[in-house]
């Protein structure tokens, strides 16, 4: 979509802001008009002794109502305007944050955060502008332009207009030269502030890294090197518009010129007044307005253009998944996987070629193999973040494409490897799925998950700010906080990726325990664990072993060691390592 059509959308849904602006912009305009003509009737009137004294009260009070009533139309108009304005901005971040949250891993991997905070921002703030002060200079500008040339023309002297208006075609010509290089220079600038943007965002979440291999000065040398580039690049945008700015002064230097040099004759000659001569020049001042309002509104249009080129793709990027399911709540039944495949991209190899397998309800999965072996990507086209190319899943007896997405995903409590704790309290980050939770429930489960005693030790227990602003906790209590959220949540079934690889064999026991008895109270309870720990699944009602995208075994603890493979000799490797661990 064009700018022009996005603007001329939002006006048109907006058009009771737009119109009474346009009628308040009006009354400016009029009022703006009349001033250099009220002025010169009072010169005239003085030079010819008609006005004196105590007459000259009355046109001087009609002045100073003139300039009143400019001042509170244009205040007015203006604030109605950037109040209809801004309503586009909040339109176009929502659709993007939407279109965001919609997105899939797949679009995640091709597009840098940075890139997108900064589309987010100064993209959206550049059409925004566009749309408010490109609107309200533009508008005010042809229609003062529009006024003052009429009233020059008609109402003053149409041969000293002409006069004036000869420099305005190399004005013209100097406006359509410099709008070729701002557009260019616009789109520079807004992805050099994108790629700035992205170097601190990196840099921020990376920072302990980056001080433990002592690049903090590397990275602040390349912050450098962004910044003084992006700057150039807002700086040759500048240039254009700087450049613009005198030719408008010359402009109007030369048509003065011109204007007192034939005006002055006609006075001389007694064809003009010295009233007229004055009011005459006075508008030829009021053409300042519209004349710098041209290259201000270029550049924003064409500021506001790029941000839109920049932001449209964004928008059109098809979801990589659907959500046109219907059914609200997931049923009671078994949860299927026939042959699943699926590739990250069209080119790579299949990170899950042919999965099979049939989870009954109340029962357990262990997932195991080694690294890259597909277990989480399993997981995620259970969660349909990931849509398999081939085969399917079903779970109570409807494929996963029939749910909606939220009702599938509210079923599902998930814990990734690495979990997200908000900059929130750790009572709240553990109620997130449930924010009525009591205190009690949230204690509850808090217990379940081995992090009570830690959270007693935190400096304001259960209301210590944690995430980016509260205290840093260690990679096993984010696991366990994350627990303690997957288990307030109440989902009918819990997924562990790899959820307790930061935690001591002796607190996974614990862990593992509570689980237990959690199921024995809630016998409908599935769950599916991923870990590369074997002691993690001891215990499943199925343990499936992934090898580069396929299964290769499958069956029972016991069952797996009885055949000797994969699983019985990584088993045997890790009680060893566990023995050598104790000694
Ligand atoms: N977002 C992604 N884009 C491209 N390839 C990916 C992506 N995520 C995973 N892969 C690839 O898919 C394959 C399976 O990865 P997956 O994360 O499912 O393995 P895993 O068994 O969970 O590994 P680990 O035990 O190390 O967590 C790997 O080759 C991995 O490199």
């Amino acid at each position: 979509m064009s700018l022009a059509r996005l603007v001329g959308d939002f006006v048109r849904r907006n058009w009771r802001a737009y119109g009474s602006s346009a009628v308040m912009l009006f009354g400016v305009a009029a009022c703006t008009v009349w001033v250099p003509r009220k002025v010169g009737e009072m010169i005239d009137g003085l030079a010819s002794h008609r006005l004196a004294g105590s007459d000259l009260l009355l046109p001087l009070a009609e002045l100073l109502a003139l300039g009143l009533a400019i001042y509170v139309l244009r205040v007015g108009w203006r604030i109605r305007l950037y109040s209809a304005s801004y309503k586009l901005g909040v339109e176009l971040r929502t659709r993007l944050y939407a279109r965001l949250a919609a997105q899939g891993p797949a679009f995640y991997q091709r597009q840098r955060t940075g890139d997108l905070m900064a589309l987010g921002t100064n993209d959206i703030d550049a059409i925004e502008q566009a749309a408010g002060e490109a609107m309200l200079a533009g508008f005010d500008g042809t229609l003062t332009l529009v006024m003052v040339l009429a009233i020059m023309f008609l109402g003053v002297d149409w041969r000293l207009t002409l006069i004036a208006l000869l420099p305005f075609p190399f004005m013209a010509l100097a406006f359509w030269y410099i709008s070729r290089h701002i557009h260019a220079a616009e789109v520079d600038s807004l992805q050099r502030f994108s790629k700035l943007n992205d170097h601190v965002q990196e840099s921020l979440s990376g920072v302990r890294t980056l001080r433990a291999l002592g690049l903090e000065q590397r990275s602040a040398a390349q912050f450098a090197e962004l910044t003084q580039r992006a700057a150039q690049a807002s700086l040759s945008a500048q240039k254009w518009e700087a450049a613009y700015e005198p030719a408008v002064g010359l402009t109007l230097t030369a048509a003065s010129a011109l204007t007192l040099g034939l005006g002055g004759y006609l006075v001389w000659n007694g064809q003009l007044t010295i009233g007229a001569l004055t009011s005459f020049t006075m508008y030829l001042g009021q053409l300042i307005w519209p004349m710098f309002a041209a290259g201000w509104v270029l550049s924003l249009i064409e500021r506001g253009r790029a941000g839109l080129a920049r932001l449209q793709p964004l928008l059109d990027t098809p979801l990589s998944v659907v959500d046109e399911g219907t059914v609200e709540k997931v049923g009671h039944g078994a949860l299927t996987f026939s042959n699943v495949s699926f590739s990250y991209g069209q080119d790579e190899r299949r990170a899950l070629d042919d999965v099979s397998l049939t989870l009954g309800p109340g029962q357990t999965l262990g997932l195991v193999g080694p690294t890259g072996a597909g277990k989480s990507t399993l997981l995620r086209v259970l969660l349909r973040q990931a849509e398999p190319q081939h085969g399917g899943a079903s779970w109570g007896g409807h494929t996963l494409e029939q749910y909606r997405l939220a009702a599938l995903r509210a079923a599902i409590a998930w814990v990734p490897q690495e979990p997200f704790l908000f900059s929130a309290t750790v009572a709240e980050n553990i109620a997130l799925a449930r924010p009525d939770a009591t205190r009690a429930d949230i204690e509850d489960a808090a217990k379940m998950a081995a992090i009570h005693d830690d959270i007693l030790r935190f400096p304001q227990g259960y209301d210590t700010p944690v995430g980016e602003r509260g205290i840093t906790l260690s990679g096993g209590q984010r696991q366990r906080v994350a627990i303690a959220r997957a288990l307030l949540a109440h989902s009918a079934l819990l997924l562990l990726d790899d959820a307790l690889s930061a935690v001591d064999t002796g607190t996974e026991t614990r862990i593992l325990e509570h689980l237990d008895q959690l199921r024995r109270t809630r016998p409908e309870l599935s769950a599916i664990i991923a870990s590369h720990r074997l002691s993690a699944v001891i215990k499943a009602d199925l343990i499936v072993v992934l090898k580069g995208g396929h299964i290769i075994e499958r069956g029972t603890h016991d069952e797996l060691l009885a055949r000797d493979g994969w699983y019985a000799s990584q088993w045997r490797y890790q009680q060893l390592e566990a023995s050598l661990d104790a000694i």
